[in-house]
This record gives C-alpha cells, structure tokens and sequence, in this order.
C-alpha cells in the first residue's frame, strides 16, 4: 500500500518482550488497577439491571416506589463508579512514571555514549526525545491503560447484564461486536506501520529542508537548483504518499468502528419483535439498550480511537527510544533525506560543473578573470516590498571594465542593496541593473554561469566544513580544482602552474599564516573553530582565484584589521577585473579609482579628492571614521543576502 513500507519485525513484535518484562514487575500495581476497576465493572452491571428492573417490576407494573428505587440503585452504582475512576488515576501514576523514568534513563545514557564515541557530532534529537518523545511516550501509555481497562471492565458488565436480562441478547449483540474488533485489530498493524512510514517521511523531509537550508549557498552558487528541487519534490512525494497510505488505513478503522459501534444497536432494533417472542420483556429491551448506548459502545468507540492514535503513536515512540540504536540517533530514513546534500560536496570541491544539471552545464570560463565586467545602473529604483519606501531611487552608475569603486554612505542607506542587485539577487523595481550588457539574471543564464560571472563577498563569510583547499577552490573551474594526478578533486596536487596561482592567491590575501596554521592546504577546516577574521580571509581567498571578472566585496573586510583589510583590498585592487569595494574603513576609499557615496536618493561618484570639495555627506563620513566612530561590522542577523 506504501513504497516505504517494511518487512522487518514490526515495532510491536520488538516490544513486546520488554512490555511483558516491564508489566511482570508490576503485578502489584496491576492488581490495585483491577481491583478499582471491578467496581466499574459493577457500575455498569448495575446501570443496565437497575434500568430494565425500574421499567419490569416499577413502573410498567404499576408500582412507582419500587421503578423509582432500582433507579435509585443505578445512580448509587454511578456514585460507586466515580469512586473506582479516583481510585484507578492513583493505581495509574505508580505504573506510568516508572516507565518515564526508565525512558529518561535510556536516552540520557544513549546520548551520552554517543557523544563519548563521537564528541565532534552533536546529536541534537535527544533533545526531543528527552522532553517531547518521553512526555508523549508517558501519556499515549496513561491514556491507553485507562481506557483498554475502562474498556475489559465495562464490556464484562454489560455482557453479564445483557446474558441475566436474556441470554438470547447475546447472540445478537456479540457477532458484529467481535467481528467489528477482529476488522479493528487486523488494521493496528498495517497501521502502526503506515504511522510509521509517516513518521519517517516527515521526519527525512524536515532533515532534507535543513540540510538544504544550510547549504543554500552552495546550491545557488553552483547551479544545482534543479536537482536539489528535484531530490525535495521527492521527499514532498514520499510523504504524501505516506499520508494517503495512512489515510486510507483510517478509512478501513472507521469501517470497523461502524461495524462494531453501530450494527448492534440496529441488530437489536431489527430483531426485537423476535425477541419478544422469546420472552424478552420491555424493561430487558431497554436495559440491553442502556448497556450498549451508555456503556459498551462508547467504551468500543474511545478504545478504538485511543488505540488507533495513541497505541500506534505509543508503539512507534517506544520503538524509537528503545528499540536498536541506530548509529547516532538517525533514522534511516531521515538520513536517506540528507541526499539534497549528497550535490554538495562536488559543487564544493569546485567542480560547478559536476552540481549542474546538464541543462545548466556553464559554458567554459577562462581561468583568470577577463580585463573586467562592466556595469550599469540605469535610473534603477528598488524597495523591499510594493508599500515600502524606495531603498534606492532612480540611480544612475556606470563602472567600467577594471575599474576600482569603492561605495560609502551611513549604515542602512542601502549599500548592500546595490550590491545585492548588481550580484543579481535582487531585481530592481524598476530601470535596470545591466553587467556586459544584460541583467545578471538574464534569462537562459544558469545560476553556474552567474556564479562564473561575479563574486559577492559579504560581511557574514561563508565557510564549509572541507580541507582549505577545497573552501579555495570553491568557485573555480576543473581546471584549477581537478590539481590531483587521478583527477580527484581537492586531492593533493603535484606542484604546477595552477598550484602555483593557489600558493600565489593565498599570499596575496595574507592567508599563509592562516593556511599554515591550519596545517597546510589539505589540512580540513572547521569552520566552527575559525575566528570571523579568519573565515573573512577565506572567503577573500576564494574570491581572489575564482574566475569572474567582476567581484563585489560588501564589507567583507570587516573583521580583519587595518594592515590585513589593505592588504586584501590591494590584493583585489592588483588581480584584473572590475573591483566594488561596500567599504568598512575610509582607508579604502583612498585606494580606490573613484568613490560613489550615497545619501538618500542621492548618489554622487567622484575621486576621493573632488568628493572632499562636493559633497557635506562624504566629509561628515571621513571625519567620523577618522574619530573612530565608524568602521565596526554591521552585521545584522537574518538579512544576508549573498552566496559568497
Ligand atoms: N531583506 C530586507 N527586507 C526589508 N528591508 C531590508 C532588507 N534588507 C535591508 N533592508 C532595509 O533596506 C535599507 C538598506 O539596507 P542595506 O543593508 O542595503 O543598507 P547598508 O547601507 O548596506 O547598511 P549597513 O552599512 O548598515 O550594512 C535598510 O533600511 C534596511 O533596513
């Protein structure tokens, strides 16, 4: 019925061992709980009895006082029936904690011998299973033992009443109650399994989203959308799939539920006049109508549902905190589901290539940067939602092929956004954002080929776990990446001109102390472990081998100090292509070809020099960075924009 459905032991074969064990060493307990619920037992023996007496020998009978005293009766035994329930939720406690606390026990050791075996891997779920997975353990099983006893009890005092007021009563009311709870148990299986699967496929797809989530950067920037697209529509299809399947399995339990929750009560309306025949009295017919209204059929229908959601979702959750280990918390589908990253680490070993669907293959690129890109802004107006104020109003730029520019103007005047737009993440408004004379985001242009176009650094640098050497060649074509003698990318590289270029960018930057400190190129970098200075350097690194001639750096400099921040800037400066500098310190307005300083809705351009003499904006800036009052990274969590 489904395609993720299992044929290994089911959940409930595992367990059963274990719950017998834990029942076994609970007799005592049992045995309190059986006690107080022989007395619900009665209760509902009597309700019926008291009924079909009141109507016999009271009231049809002429006498008021005695219909009125056997009535009496069953509101005494309701009485006694309440006294059973408190008595039952205090049995309840001594066997429902015990079983929490051994769950807690359970998964505070397993999580702490997989973080002894495996410190550097965090295994976040024992999180839930400690709080949400034990409580709904704990629960599902109060719930369950409350109403599987409330049910053995009450059906063993209505069928008592149902055989003392007429035996006959029994062979009409027992054949679609049995077969209704034989149909209702051969669906708990299958349907503990489809949960199961449902589960499972929830579960793959919200680790697949993650890991997606995560790894947005890399997908955009080596064109692998369309299969990262695809490999998500396939887990959205797995769990609609288990869905319908459960969703069906639903549908067979109400089918059994109406079989055993309704066909008595029409069974006996039909067979009444045949009864009558036989000597059933009116007051028998309403009793037997009392224990199956009152008692057995709501008592059915609650053990049905409960069963149907609690029990399925009590097997699965036992299943999972105490089943086998699995290798470190994952189910298997869960981690089948990581596969949108599986593109992963062939995009970020630098063969962009090798991440594209052949649809989005990009047309081979030189491997150093062109003499440059160049690029226009034409009366571009851009807000980030139709009600919003304009960020930028009708701005005009032209940077030319190689040149240097370096962007200024206080915080949140939208210096990231005119980054954004030229590195095609955003799309103006209106006017139009052209690089080589076509919107970045041309159409036909594959996020590959975009990527081979511009570089955009922002402040918020981007590091993958990976050796250094694969985070370098992050953005290269094979040529560069593929150094190993087998092809292999980001293996070790025998000493050429490509090596070379690595050894010479890495100098440039100023990343040598860091790459040695690391313990070389092939040394595997954390990224958790890297200050933000030093993630800065590689993504700049990165940057600096990559093939685009346009590279867009937004402050990403920021956390690097004066000397490494020029250092890097003249690195940039001296590697051909067109350079746009969101500067964090006005030492880099001074080394740039021309200055574009924005205010407002204004934008003026000019050389350090000339935007000295015209512009009151450029001047406030310059004095308040040389006061140190600026030059701190802004960075501001949730609005990055860039893939760098
Ligand atoms: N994703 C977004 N959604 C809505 N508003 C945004 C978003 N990103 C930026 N803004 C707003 O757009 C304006 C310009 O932001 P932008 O980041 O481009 O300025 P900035 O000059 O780069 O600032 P800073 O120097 O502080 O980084 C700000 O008012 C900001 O709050």
């Amino acid at each position: 019925m489904s395609p993720v459905s299992r044929t290994a032991p089911g959940p409930a074969r595992r367990l059963l061992p274990r719950a017998a064990r834990f029942l076994r060493s609970r007799r005592r307990v049992l045995v309190r709980l059986g006690g107080w619920s022989l007395l619900e037992s009665a209760q509902t023996f009597l309700v019926g009895y008291g009924v079909a007496q009141a109507l016999d020998r009271g009231f049809l009978a002429g006498s008021t006082g005695t219909g009125l005293a056997w009535l009496a009766v069953a509101a005494a035994a309701t009485v006694v029936g309440g006294l059973a329930v408190r008595g039952v939720f205090r049995g309840l406690a001594d066997l429902v904690e015990p079983l929490r606390d051994g769950l807690l026990r359970r998964v505070v050791t397993r999580a702490l011998h997989g973080a002894v075996a495996e410190p550097a891997r965090a295994d976040n779920s024992s999180v839930s299973r400690l709080t949400h997975q034990t409580e709904l353990a704990r629960d599902s099983f109060a719930g369950l033992v409350l109403v599987l006893r409330s049910f053995v009890f009450t059906a063993a005092g209505a069928l008592a009443g149902l055989a003392s007021l007429h035996p006959l009563l029994l062979l009409v009311v027992l054949p679609p109650l049995v077969l209704g709870l034989l149909l209702f148990t051969a669906t708990l299986v299958p349907m503990a399994a489809r949960q199961r699967d449902f589960l499972d496929a929830d579960e793959a797809l919200s680790t697949g989203y993650g890991a997606v989530a995560a790894g947005l950067r890399d997908v955009v920037a080596c064109g692998a959308e369309r299969r990262t697209a695809g490999e998500a529509d396939a887990l959205v299809a797995t769990e609609v799939e288990a869905a319908r399947s459960l969703a069906r399995w639903a549908a067979a339990r109400t089918v059994a539920l109406g079989v055993a929750g309704h066909l008595p009560i029409v069974l006996l309306l039909f067979a009444t006049p045949w009864l009558l025949e036989r000597g059933l009295t009116a007051g028998a017919l309403l009793g037997a109508l009392t224990y199956l209204t009152q008692s057995l059929l709501p008592a059915l229908r609650t053990l049905m549902s409960a069963l149907g959601a609690a029990g399925t979702r009590l097997l699965v959750i036992l299943d999972r905190l105490v089943g086998e280990d699995p290798p470190h918390g994952a189910p298997a589908a869960a981690k089948s589901a990581a596969a949108p990253s599986a593109a992963l680490p062939a995009a970020r070993s630098g063969t962009v290539e090798s991440a594209a669907t052949p649809a989005e293959t990009p047309a081979p690129a030189p491997a150093r940067p062109a003499a440059g890109s160049r690029v226009e802004l034409r009366s571009v107006t851009f807000a980030y939602g139709p009600g919003a104020q304009p960020v930028l109003r009708e701005v005009d730029l032209t940077v030319e092929p190689g040149e240097h520019l370096v962007v200024v103007g206080p915080s949140g005047i939208g210096k990231s956004t005119l980054a954004a737009l030229v590195a095609g993440l955003l799309t103006p408004g209106r006017g139009e954002v052209l690089v080589d004379g076509a919107p970045p985001r041309a159409a036909g242009r594959s996020a590959g080929e975009l990527a081979r176009q511009r570089v955009l650094i922002p402040q918020q640098a981007y590091v993958f776990t990976g050796t250094l050497r694969e985070n370098l060649l992050y953005l290269c074509p094979d040529d560069l990446s593929a150094g190993a003698p087998d092809g292999t990318p980001g293996g070790a590289p025998e000493a050429g001109p490509e090596e070379e270029r690595l050894a010479a960018s890495v100098a440039a930057v100023g990343l040598g102390p860091l790459a040695d400190g690391l313990g070389g190129l092939d040394a595997v970098v954390d990224p958790a472990a890297l200050s933000q200075g030093e993630r800065q350097l590689i993504a700049l690194g990165r940057a600096h081998l990559s093939p685009a001639p346009l590279v867009l750096l937004d402050e990403a400099t920021c956390h690097l100090d004066p000397e490494a921040e020029a250092r890097a800037e003249r690195a940039f400066a001296d590697r051909p292509g067109t350079l746009v500098v969101i500067a964090h310190r006005i030492s880099s307005a001074h080394r740039a070809d021309r200055v574009l300083v924005m205010d407002g809705a204004r934008a003026t351009a000019g050389s350090h020099r000339e935007l000295l003499d015209r512009s009151r904006l450029y001047r406030d800036l310059v004095g308040r960075w040389h006061t140190g009052r600026e030059g701190r990274c802004a960075v501001r969590p949730g609005r990055s924009r860039a893939p760098a």
